[in-house]
């Protein structure tokens, strides 16, 4: 091939492999065999070895990136990231919603939508022009960690959205439960000290140092929430969170919206014992007021918004498995 058909083939690889990793890490649907996607990945290697000024940071081979960093950086969030207050029964749910109807002075059923309340690690993702510049994790809110590395180890990050968008989105990274196993199982074959759950091993996994060692912890990211200057077209929450699907960004598929407080109680009451079905951790659901109209009437108060709640499970009681022990009477 000469330079101008191997450019060519360059840029049809790259759009083939990153089609099969958002088919296959952000939608969950396999689109190729591992030997075919493999066989793609080594000619990509190789066409790009020679010609190594062609290689960009968007390149699916760039993910797993350079040298091991002494230390983070310090980021700034040019928006903070807020915290949520925290629900631990119905009555509170109740209260949250009485509320949110005194803020607005309606009586009407107000639209919610409620989210799962992944266990992880939350993080902010800033992309400008549509690629991904830089994350951080969110430290006290004002000033995290710049881990943009390691979050590009992230096989569902879009290194670039559909649109090309300055925008800043925030979410949770997470390791889910499967990768949190075999991990502990390889540490303790290793003798190495166990993580006591998935949330300490993301968290833990982000914080290395070294981007190639983050690579290998099948570390995953669902995005909930959209801020900064070039906010897309959307009225409400549950608006922003599909266009935010459109954009190629991982969005937890098992959040709904309803009317009134009283079905969202029920949808979380119907949660509270089905959570060993997922592939994460959660420690509860999120509530938001999906109309951006009524968040900006409600606003926040110094640490978090008004329109917004987390309601947590109970701590799942410490069931010790008893095993092998017999009681004799
Ligand atoms: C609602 C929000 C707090 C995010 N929103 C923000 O951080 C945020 C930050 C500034 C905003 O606007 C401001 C702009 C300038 C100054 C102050 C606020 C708006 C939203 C939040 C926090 C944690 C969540 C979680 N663990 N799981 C889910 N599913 N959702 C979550 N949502």
């Amino acid at each position: 091939m000469d330079r101008t058909e191997t450019i060519a083939r360059i840029e049809q690889l790259r759009a083939t492999i990153e089609r099969h990793n958002y088919l296959y890490y952000v939608k969950d649907e396999p689109s190729i065999a591992d030997y075919e996607y493999d066989k793609l990945m080594q000619e990509l290697i190789r066409l790009e070895g020679e010609f190594q000024e062609l290689v960009t940071a968007e390149s699916p081979t760039q993910r797993v990136g350079g040298t091991p960093l002494a230390s983070f950086d310090k980021v700034e969030h040019r928006i903070p990231m807020l915290s949520l207050s925290n629900a631990f029964n119905a009555q509170d749910l109740r209260e949250f919603d009485r509320r949110v109807q005194q803020g607005i002075g309606t009586e009407e059923l107000i639209r919610y939508v409620c989210e799962l309340k992944i266990d992880g690690l939350a993080v902010s993702l800033r992309y400008e022009n549509g690629r991904f510049l830089q994350g951080a994790t969110r430290g006290d809110g004002r000033t995290g960690e710049d881990i943009t590395q390691n979050l590009r180890t992230i096989r569902s990050l879009p290194l670039v959205l559909k649109q090309p968008l300055s925008i800043e989105v925030r979410g949770e990274a997470y390791m889910p439960r499967r990768a949190f196993e075999r991990l502990n199982h390889e540490r303790a074959e290793r003798e190495e000290a166990l993580f006591a759950n998935p949330r300490n091993a993301a968290a833990g996994s982000l914080r290395q140092l070294d981007p190639k060692i983050a690579a290998e912890r099948s570390l995953d990211l669902f995005l909930y929430s959209m801020v900064g200057d070039e906010g897309l077209p959307a009225a409400s929450h549950s608006g922003a969170l599909a266009l935010m699907e459109e954009l190629g960004f991982k969005v937890n598929p098992e959040r709904r919206v309803f009317d009134g407080i009283e079905a969202v109680i029920s949808f979380i009451e119907g949660w509270t014992d089905r959570r060993s079905e997922l592939a994460y951790d959660i420690d509860g659901m999120v509530v938001k007021v999906d109309s951006f109209a009524y968040q900006d009437e409600l606003g926040f108060t110094a640490k978090s918004p008004r329109w917004a709640i987390a309601y947590k499970f109970p701590a799942e009681e410490a069931v010790t498995v008893l095993r092998d022990i017999e009681i004799t009477v």
